[in-house]
Parts: structure tokens; C-alpha cells; sequence
């Protein structure tokens, strides 16, 4: 058989073995670098990595929504920095899935209802993820970033804070928070700004400051501590914005951001320190402090006499066994629950002055049925129960979260490859981000969804939507605070419509939503207050 040997072998082929010997390896290599020179050399680089940021991108994208093409390496990021209400619900209406790429971070936002639940509903998958400066502020070994059992076992462990029983010792204290605010609330009107009226706003988010934490501490807070920790939170609330610098640069909202939290931490734990030595000594529980510092050391006591062999009963072993936890640790969590709670609180508190100075009809409502659960005497306390039984101030409540969901987005990270959909793989590592507007703006579960008609949650069958009820999320991380939170807004609106009078100054801002973590009014609510004559 004829054997093409130089098939066999290239370099036995004569033809070959000449361009070979004339070929310098070296010799080329060398030529192309000496053409090549560092900047060309630089751009080349650039135009690999931008095309592969940009296939990455499309690839990660798939079937969903989103740009077609991604700015190179930042993405919307300018965009983002500025986030607009009209752009968010833009992208939730382009599809149930959609997606945006930011620097490095591929983000898929889950819109619909039923996507947004399945994204709350597969911690398998997911976990949340807050913002990366998150980690940075509240400190990597929060209890908020443990997940599956680590998790559920920290918060069975907190439930007891929240208790219909806690709640209701938790309220005298506010009723003082909110005795003082509504005095300082009319100054301001009529002392400071002679009847004029002025953005509200700020003045919510200090007074909500203020109810945290003497909620959560006390007493053992100073009047002075209270104020710093309301005038620096806004650094903090601005450092956790969607998308921020990923490092942390000095002068940079971050580094302001970090620089707030670490002061709130010292704060509480010297509260904590504080706290264990008053309880130790028998003093009166009356802060969430108060009450966790106490089951920690009737645990304490409990395991002691167990291991001294005593024979204790049952009854007298505490309902839920705790650890002991650091100061530190304490700080950290209430941490927690001030980050959870400021924002979200801040908003649903300026949406519903608004609201209700825009409906006095309603606002009368509240009033009556206030003032009649407490027998004629404005100033009489009231207990859980009856704020709970108030339908009209359930209601306003109720439909101001609805209409105005503090708590839009929620960002969680895929752990691993989430298939949401047949057709979808949200990839490992990308931010998955459920929302929860298009949900509570549902016209089948909610008839004439952007009318604010509390009267849904009387007569309606607005309290049978609870899959469209995503104001405080769904599935294991659901907001721990909602009961508290939402007692609070009833007795916050409760008072106030007994209290104060206010009126709102209209603009063309005041319906218009802007997006600070949570959401508010654009003008930031105009309002003046002044005493209310019974
Ligand atoms: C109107 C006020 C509030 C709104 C709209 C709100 C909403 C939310 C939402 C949407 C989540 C995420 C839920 C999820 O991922 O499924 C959440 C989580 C949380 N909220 Fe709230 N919240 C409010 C007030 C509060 C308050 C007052 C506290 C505590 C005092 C609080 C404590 C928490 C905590 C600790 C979490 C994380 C729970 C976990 O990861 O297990 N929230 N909240």
C-alpha cells in the first residue's frame, strides 16, 4: 500500500521542512510584542474583558427581560444611584422575570406574585443578601446572614420578644415617645416655623428612631445617644443603597455608613451591659432588652440548678432555653431589628400623615373610634386588644401598607443554580430580588388598586389575599416585627388623630414616589401641625 510519508510525518515532508527551518518561533513572538506596545497591549485586554462581561451577561440573561446589551463593566450603575420609582415599575412590568447587570453583580427581580413568592419560598436555593455594604455595616456574623437551621434556631430564640404578652409591655413607653413628638411636632409648626408648613419627613424618621430604641433599650439610652443615633441613621439607611462602591473608600457614603453603624453597636452594647446588671438585681422588664437580658438568665439559673442536681418542676423551667450572648452579640441584633424596622417604619409613618390629612373623612373615623375604646379620656393607655379591635384604624393602616409598600424590593442571593421557572436557571451567585408592589397591586385581589379605599378591609374581602399580602415578605426570613410594627402604626395614628390636627400643603411631588431604601412622597410630605382643641 502507497504511504504518503509525508502525511506520515509534516517534518519529513521536504516543502515543509523548508518553511519550518525559515519559521522562528521566538523570532515572531518577538516581532508582534516589539509592534505591540503597552497600549495597545492595554486596549487589547480591555476589548477581551468587555467582550467577556458582555457574553457573560447575555448568557446569564437567557430568556428574560432586560437591556440587550450591558454598558460596559458598571452597567445602569449612574442610574442606580439615583434609583426612580417610574424606572423600577417599568422593569417589573416588562415581564415576571427580568434582569440588570451592575459591575460584577447579575440581578434577576422577580415581579409577579407568584414569582416573587417562589423566590421567598425556596430557601433551598436562596438566602437573602441584603446589600454587600450590609456585611460590612451590621458584621458578618450577624444572626440575619446565618441560613437554613443556624437560622430558624437564632429567631425561635427572638420570638419571644415579639409576643402578643411583650408587645403590650412595650407600649407605655411608647405612648411617651409619642407624647413627646406630637408637643415637639406642633412647636416646630407653630413656634419654629410660624404656620408654615414644612417637609415632615425627617421629623418621622426621628420620631420612628426615637420609638426604636427606647423600645428596644429603654431607659438605659441617653437622651443624647437617641439624638446622634437619629441625625447619623440616614449615613447608614444611604450606605445600604441597592447598588453601591463595592469597597469601602474613605469619604465615600459607605465609609460614612460604617462609621454611624459601629457608633450604633457601641451604643446597644452598653445598653446590653446595662441591662444584665439592672435584671440581675430584679429590676422591672419594660424594653425588649429588658425582656431578652431576662430569659437569658433565668436560663442561666435553670441550667444551674439542673446541674447542681436539683429537682426542678417543669413549670419552672423557661418556655424557650437560651444561651448566654455578649454584649456584642445583643448590640448586633438590635441592630438588627433598628435596620429592619427604621426605613420601612419611616415611610409607612409619612405615607399615612399624608394620607389621612388628604382624607379627613376617614381620619374622623379613627378619631371616634379612638377616642370612644378609650371611654372619652385621650389619654387613657390601651392594650393590644384594643387596638386590634379598632376597625377603621386597622384599616388605614392596613390599606396606607398596601397602597404604599414600604418594603418594595427584598434582594436575596442564589446559593446555587435556581431553577425559578421550566425556562429559567437564575444562576449561582446572582442577587434574585422578589418584589412585592406588583402584588399588592394586584386588581383581582385588590378591585381599583391604586385608590386607597380602607373600607376594603372592613366590608372587603381585602384580609382573604394572603398570598397577595407580601408587605412583610413570606416564607422563613418574614418579617419578625410585623405584629409589632403594625400595633405600632395603629397607636402612632391612633393618638395622633386625638392629638393633633395637621394639614397638608399639596404639590405636584405629593403623589409622585420617591425611592430612599423605602419609598415616600417626593416633596416629602408638607405638613403643619397644631394642638387639637377637644
Ligand atoms: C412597616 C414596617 C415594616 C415592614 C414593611 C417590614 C417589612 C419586612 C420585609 C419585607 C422583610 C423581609 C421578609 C422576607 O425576606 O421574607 C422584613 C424582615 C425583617 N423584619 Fe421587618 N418590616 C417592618 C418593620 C419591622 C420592625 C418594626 C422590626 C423589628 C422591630 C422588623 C424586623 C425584621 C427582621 C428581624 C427581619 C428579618 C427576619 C429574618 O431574616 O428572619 N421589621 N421586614
Amino acid at each position: 500500500m502507497a504511504v504518503n510519508a509525508s502525511f506520515v510525518s509534516p517534518t519529513a515532508d521536504a516543502k515543509v521542512a523548508q518553511v519550518m527551518t525559515s519559521f522562528n518561533a521566538n523570532g515572531l513572538v518577538s516581532q508582534v510584542l516589539s509592534d505591540m506596545t503597552w497600549w495597545k497591549l492595554t486596549l487589547t485586554i480591555l476589548m477581551l474583558a468587555v467582550a467577556y462581561d458582555q457574553f457573560k451577561y447575555i448568557w446569564n440573561k437567557g430568556s428574560i427581560k432586560g437591556p440587550a446589551f450591558k454598558l460596559p463593566f458598571m452597567g445602569p450603575f449612574l442610574e442606580s444611584v439615583n434609583p426612580s420609582f417610574t424606572k423600577y415599575h417599568e422593569k417589573w412590568t416588562s415581564g415576571p422575570l427580568s434582569c440588570v447587570s451592575v459591575f460584577h453583580k447579575f440581578v434577576v427581580i422577580a415581579s409577579t406574585r407568584d414569582m416573587a413568592r417562589k423566590v421567598f419560598n425556596s430557601p433551598t436555593f436562596v438566602k437573602p443578601c441584603v446589600v454587600d455594604a450590609a456585611y460590612k455595616l451590621l458584621r458578618p456574623q450577624n444572626w440575619v446572614f446565618l441560613d437554613g437551621k443556624a437560622h430558624v434556631d437564632y429567631r425561635k430564640g427572638l420570638n419571644g420578644l415579639f409576643t402578643r404578652s411583650a408587645l403590650n409591655q412595650y407600649l407605655p413607653i411608647q405612648e411617651e415617645i409619642y407624647n413627646e413628638y406630637f408637643k415637639q411636632f406642633v412647636h416646630t409648626s407653630q413656634v419654629e416655623n410660624k404656620g408654615e408648613p414644612i417637609p415632615f419627613m425627617p421629623a418621622f424618621r426621628e420620631l420612628q428612631c426615637a420609638l426604636s430604641c427606647r423600645t428596644f433599650c429603654g431607659h438605659y439610652m441617653t437622651e443624647e445617644a437617641i439624638k446622634k443615633i437619629c441625625d447619623d441613621y440616614y449615613l447608614i439607611t444611604e450606605a445600604l443603597e441597592l447598588v453601591n462602591f463595592p469597597i469601602i473608600l474613605p469619604f465615600t457614603k459607605s465609609w460614612y455608613g460604617k462609621k454611624s453603624a459601629d457608633m450604633v453597636l457601641e451604643e446597644f452594647s452598653k445598653c446590653a451591659a446595662k441591662s444584665k446588671v439592672r435584671m440581675a438585681a430584679g429590676g422591672k422588664a419594660d424594653c425588649i432588652l429588658d425582656f431578652w437580658v431576662q430569659n437569658i438568665q433565668a436560663s442561666t439559673k435553670y441550667r444551674a440548678r439542673i446541674a447542681a442536681g436539683e429537682n426542678v418542676s417543669d413549670d419552672e423551667k423557661p418556655s424557650m432555653l437560651l444561651r448566654e450572648f455578649t454584649d456584642f452579640e445583643i448590640s448586633m441584633t438590635l441592630f438588627t431589628f433598628l435596620f429592619a424596622s427604621q426605613d420601612a417604619t419611616s415611610s409607612a409613618c409619612t405615607w399615612l400623615f399624608q394620607i389621612m390629612a388628604d382624607r379627613p373623612e376617614i381620619l374622623e373615623k379613627v378619631r371616634e373610634e379612638n377616642i370612644a375604646i378609650r371611654n372619652g379620656d385621650i389619654h387613657a393607655p390601651v392594650d393590644l386588644d384594643q387596638i386590634e379591635t379598632m376597625q377603621w384604624t386597622r384599616a388605614v393602616v392596613k390599606e396606607t401598607l398596601r397602597y404604599r409598600p414600604p418594603v418594595i424590593m427584598v434582594p436575596y442571593v442564589a446559593k446555587k443554580d435556581f431553577p425559578i421557572t421550566d425556562t429559567y436557571t437564575a444562576p449561582k451567585g446572582s442577587m434574585v430580588i422578589p418584589t412585592t408592589y406588583l402584588a399588592l397591586h394586584d386588581s383581582e385581589a385588590y378591585p381599583e388598586p391604586d385608590s386607597f379605599i380602607p373600607e376594603r378591609w372592613i366590608s372587603g374581602d381585602a384580609d382573604k389575599q394572603t398570598k397577595n399580602w407580601l408587605v412583610f415578605g413570606t416564607g422563613p426570613h418574614y418579617c419578625l416585627g410585623q405584629t409589632y410594627a403594625q400595633a405600632n402604626l395603629m397607636l402612632m395614628i391612633g393618638k395622633a388623630s386625638m392629638m393633633l390636627d395637621w394639614k397638608h400643603k399639596v404639590t405636584d411631588l405629593s403623589e409622585e414616589i420617591k425611592v430612599f431604601a423605602t419609598i415616600f412622597p417626593m416633596d416629602d410630605c408638607l405638613l403643619t401641625f397644631s394642638e387639637r382643641q377637644a
